[in-house]
């Protein structure tokens, strides 16, 4: 079975009340392929995530940028997957490289994570990638990999999973990976998956890429064998975001 082309859309910590509601507004006018060709999930902060569910065409979906890392309770200013599941938000990000830089999330932390928000029913949005020190050294699959290893270790089913390749390098710098460094990329990590996971789930898992996505670079990159779509910040809170989910019919 094909894996169908995932976009998402990162609005990370950005977005007034009119903001938002002008963003959605321009999402529900779009014409897009169909929920058959391509899968939109769009990412608000937190306190957002209600308003938008509640304006967003019902063929998009919503995910949280985060969320705590077992059940709640007296934990000051996090937000629970129990909390998520019960305002129906069926996604969350997790492991996204501004979270493991600027908050030390560890690849065991975001393991922990992504096995407790998927035993409550959240669907998850896992992020790898390497810095560019990581890359200069020769590491980058290495680095990868290892990240994966942790979520692999702690999750034995990954239906609920898109595997997020994003290169720190590439995140907001206007410097997009290659289409062919994405791809080496993406297939190392289901060559990885294969050998350490299932040959099953190496086939069905969606890698998709983040890093400068846009309008104009999308094309080529979704024009990857590897490459089942796009995590995108910066672009996803602009008119050309639809550009973008518009380039899964590359694959059809
Ligand atoms: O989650 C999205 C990524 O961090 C990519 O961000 P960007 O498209 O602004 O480079």
């Amino acid at each position: 079975m094909g894996r169908k082309f995932f976009v998402g859309g990162n609005w990370k910590c950005n977005g007034t009340n009119e903001e938002v509601k002008k963003i959605v507004t321009t999402l529900n006018e779009a014409q897009v392929p169909g929920e058959h060709i391509v899968e939109v999930v769009v990412s608000p902060p937190f306190v957002f995530l209600p308003l938008v569910k509640s304006l967003l065409r019902p063929d998009f979906h919503v995910a949280a940028q985060n969320c705590w890392v077992r059940k709640g309770g007296a934990f000051t200013g996090e937000v629970s997957a129990e909390m998520l599941v019960n305002l129906g938000v069926p996604w969350v990000i997790l492991g996204h490289s501004e979270r493991r830089q600027l908050l030390n999330e560890s690849n065991e932390f975001v393991g922990d994570k992504v096995a407790y928000a998927l035993s409550q029913g959240l669907k998850v949005i896992a992020c790898v990638g390497e810095t560019l020190e990581q890359r200069e050294a020769g590491s980058t699959v290495a680095v990868v990999a290892e990240q994966t290893k942790a979520i692999a270790a702690k999750v034995s089913n990954w239906d609920n999973i898109v595997l997020a390749y994003e290169p720190v390098w590439a995140i907001g710098t206007g410097k997009v990976a290659t289409p062919a460094q994405a791809q080496e990329v993406h297939a190392e990590l289901r060559k990885w998956i294969h050998s350490n996971v299932s040959a099953e789930v190496a086939s069905s898992v969606r890698i998709i890429y983040g890093g400068s996505v846009n309008g104009a670079n999308c094309k080529e990159l979704a024009g990857q064998p590897d490459v089942d779509g796009f995590l995108v910040g910066g672009a996803s809170l602009k008119p050309e975001f639809v550009d973008i989910i518009k380039s899964a019919t590359v694959k059809n």
